[in-house]
Parts: C-alpha cells; sequence; structure tokens
C-alpha cells in the first residue's frame, strides 16, 4: 500500500441518474462487460523492473488475487489497473475496451475506468459523516438527489452500517471504517473492484470476519474483483483465480485448487497449502534422488528419478505434510541420524524412515502441524491428529512415502507428475 491519499472511489463516467432514469443494478448488468484482460504488461521505474512482461485474462465477476511476496509487483499491477501508474509496455483491456497501452496510445484516466479501489487504510473524509463519506462520490459523479439518496440507503444496509450513518469517522471502529470505505467504493457502481491488503490493518477474527463479507459484497455487485495480497490464505479463500507473482512474473495462474494439487513449480509448492508442501533439495546419485545434508549422516532416498533427468542433476522433491507420518520412539544413535529402508507391513513396498528433531508445534482446526529439524538443518511441517507430548529438540523418526509428490528440475519446473 503506498498511496492512502489517491484513495479513488471512482465515479461512473458520465452518469447522471435520477429517480426517473432506470439505473442497471450491479447484479443485472451484463456479463464481459467487467472482463479483466492483461497483455505483456510491464512496468519500469528507471532501470528496474517492477512488472515484467505479465499477462492473464479474467471473465466478468471473477475474484482475482494477485499473490506473492513483498516486492513482487502486485501492487504496481493494481495500480496500473486503477490508472495510477502507466505501462511502459503492454495493454490492458476492461471488457472490449482498451483502457491503457505502454506506448502511451491509449491512457484512460482513472476516473472513467468503472473501477472502485480500496486500500489498507481507509482514507475517509473525517470532517463528513459516514453517510456523506459515502454519497461523495456520487455526488461527484452529478446523480441526482434522490436516486443518491436510495443508493447510499443500499450500499449502508448491505455492509450493514446503517445505524452508523450520522456518525463521523472518528467516532466508529477501524473495521467499521473499513466497512464505511468499501461502502463508498461500490455506491458508484463500478464493474471493477480494486483491493489492495484492504484487510491487514485489521485483527485475525476480524480479518475472518470481513473476508466473508467480501466475497457477500463481490458476490451482490457482480462485479470482477481484483485484489492483491501477500496471504495465500486469503488467496486460498476467496479467489476464483490466483495469479501468483514471483520477481515481477507471474509464476502459475490458475484457480485455488489447481494451484495446490498441481504446483508447476517448486516456488508454487513452497508458497501455497497450510502448512505449504515440504521441498527438499536432492541430488540424483545412481538413478535415486537423494536429499542433500550434512556429509556426516546418512541421505534420504527420495525414490527414483523421474525419466528425462540426468545423473549428477539437482532436483527438488516435494512431500506435502499429510504425506509423511511420525512416530516418536529413541533412535538408536540421536547424535548420528540414520536413514534405513523397513518393509510396510503387509506390503511389498518399502518405507523409509529418518530420524530428526522435533522443533515445534501448532494447532490446525481439529489437527496438529508439527514442525521437525531434519539434519542438515532443512524444516518439514507434518500433519498430526494429535499433539506429540515432546520437547523442542527430542528426537523423532519421519516415514516417508516410496516416492514424492512432485519432483521439480534444476529450473525448478516440475518434472515429475505433482499428485494430491
Ligand atoms: N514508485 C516506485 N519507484 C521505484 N520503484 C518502485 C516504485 N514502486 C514500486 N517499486 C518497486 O517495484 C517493485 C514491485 O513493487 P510493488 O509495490 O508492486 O510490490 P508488491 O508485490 O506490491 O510488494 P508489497 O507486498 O511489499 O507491497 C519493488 O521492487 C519496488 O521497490
Amino acid at each position: 500500500m503506498k498511496d492512502p491519499h489517491a484513495t479513488a472511489v471512482r465515479a461512473r463516467p458520465g452518469a447522471v441518474h435520477d429517480s426517473t432514469t432506470p439505473t442497471t443494478t450491479a447484479t443485472s448488468r451484463p456479463n464481459g462487460s467487467g472482463s479483466v484482460t492483461v497483455t505483456g504488461l510491464r512496468k519500469d521505474f528507471g532501470g528496474s523492473v517492477a512488472v515484467d512482461g505479465i499477462s492473464f485474462t479474467v471473465p466478468a465477476g471473477a475474484f482475482l488475487v494477485l499473490l506473492g511476496p513483498s516486492g513482487c509487483g502486485k501492487t504496481t499491477t493494481l495500480r496500473m489497473l486503477a490508472g495510477l501508474e502507466q505501462p511502459t509496455g503492454g495493454q490492458i483491456s476492461f471488457g472490449d475496451r482498451v483502457i491503457a497501452r505502454g506506448d502511451g496510445t491509449v491512457n484512460v484516466p482513472a476516473a472513467q475506468r468503472e473501477a472502485g479501489l480500496v486500500f489498507q487504510s481507509y482514507a475517509l473524509w473525517p470532517h463528513k459523516t459516514v453517510r456523506d463519506n459515502v454519497e461523495w462520490p456520487l455526488k461527484v459523479a452529478k446523480w441526482a438527489a434522490g436516486r443518491r439518496r436510495e443508493r447510499v440507503a443500499e450500499v449502508l444496509d448491505l455492509l450493514a452500517i446503517s445505524e452508523l450513518a450520522e456518525r463521523y469517522p472518528g467516532e466508529i471502529s477501524g473495521g467499521q471504517q473499513q466497512r464505511v470505505a468499501i461502502a463508498r467504493m461500490i455506491a458508484p457502481e463500478p464493474k471493477i473492484l480494486l483491493f489492495d491488503e484492504p484487510l491487514s490493518n485489521l485483527d485475525a477474527k476480524l480479518r475472518v470476519d470481513t473476508r466473508g463479507e467480501l466475497m457477500r459484497i463481490h458476490r451482490a455487485t457482480g462485479a470482477t474483483s481484483v485484489y492483491v495480497t501477500h496471504d495465500q490464505v486469503e488467496a486460498m479463500t476467496m479467489a476464483t483465480h490466483v495469479a501468483l507473482m514471483k520477481d515481477g512474473r507471474i509464476e502459475q495462474f490458475g484457480s485455488p485448487r489447481q494451484l495446490l494439487e498441481n504446483p508447476r513449480t517448486a516456488f508454487t509448492s513452497t508458497f501455497i497449502g497450510t502448512p505449504p508442501a515440504n521441498v527438499l533439495p536432492c541430488t540424483v546419485i545412481g538413478g535415486r534422488m537423494m536429499a542433500d545434508g550434512p556429509a556426516t549422516a546418512a541421505r534420504l532416498d527420495c525414490g527414483p528419478a523421474p525419466a528425462g533427468v540426468a545423473e549428477g542433476e539437482n532436483v527438488q522433491v516435494m512431500f506435502r505434510a499429510t504425506s509423511i507420518t511420525l512416530q516418536h520412539t529413541q533412535p538408536t544413535q540421536p547424535t548420528q541420524p540414520t536413514q534405513r529402508t523397513v518393509p510396510t507391513s503387509g506390503q511389498t513396498s518399502h518405507r523409509t524412515i529418518l530420524d530428526a528433531l522435533f522443533a515445534d508445534q501448532a494447532p490446525l482446526a481439529d489437527r496438529w502441524v508439527v514442525g521437525v529439524d531434519m539434519p542438515g538443518g532443512n524444516r518439514l511441517s507434518v500433519i498430526l491428529p494429535s499433539p506429540v507430548g515432546l520437547g523442542p529438540g527430542e528426537p523423532v523418526q519421519l516415514i516417508f512415502p516410496d516416492e514424492p509428490d512432485a519432483v521439480f528440475g534444476p529450473d525448478g519446473v516440475v518434472v515429475g507428475g505433482a499428485r494430491r
């Protein structure tokens, strides 16, 4: 979030409403008008590239989340959609209308993009009541008084803040201010809703509640939402489409489920999921993927290398937290971790067991996420039905499946099938 004062309630251009004008409610808006298409979009700041030629398209009514670590270009992308930054390459279209081109031949002003923007800081006018804050963009857009009153009542009701209408921003809570900011954004019926980390100022419970509210509003307005966050839980909960970004590029684009079940890269698999999947660096030795670790420790055998991966190459293997099990019997040599293969009872396959050290644990719904330190320092997560009665540093044994859930090649791209 860069510019709270630029908070823009983007009024609907030239939309003069009065009580006799039939108004198109957002929910009855024809499909297609709110689609968002970005082609080769680029933003350079001086010599550095913030957004490096990204492309995606989402249909009208989609909830697109731009997800990724700090500095990956999410906010810059959103600001280009909002009209607060001019692209230096590529093109943006809302529906079939081109709104910006990197060559500067098209740059529709922010106020004419039919897009509303909410930042993490609400930037309400402190000297105006809640009602006046929400009504302001409609006045700017020259809506007639009767229709303004109707619309303000409608959105205050939608956000469940009608009883706060005559209060000033200083007289309501942070969460309520956020609702007012959202009410103000949706009042002019924008086709596109743009959110830049709108929940990051809220406490954990309010975040969860407001997340649900935003989804309800998204459905009620029928608008297309583009939502920036670095919180993958938010993305996985809210999105119909996720663009996972890294270093100004899109690492993977798809539904939350696609990213979770079929990560295209090692980066995706370590960014998505609660907890994210475990990824271990390995070297192919004798046709098998052997986990890298200290020379003194036996190496974990992660299974046969997929076809096309050469001897001596570095790969990364992925084990989901649910694929590894844990037992806490004393190892024979706690200070000298060992790895061995033992038969699984009643089966012809083998399991691989590794001695490791318990680190920590945290509840996740009705289960427990247990952190374990492997020899060499890699931290793994394992999901268990109940907590482990151990202290940090006490020995445990990890039981791995015959083969990992996915294998990523030297370039980090999947080479062996990701499976659930
Ligand atoms: N006005 C600017 N001038 C120069 N560099 C900028 C400017 N705005 C952003 N950048 C740089 O562009 C890159 C992408 O920034 P951006 O704010 O889009 O990332 P982000 O993914 O939204 O990060 P965060 O989650 O921390 O807000 C960063 O390296 C940032 O330092």
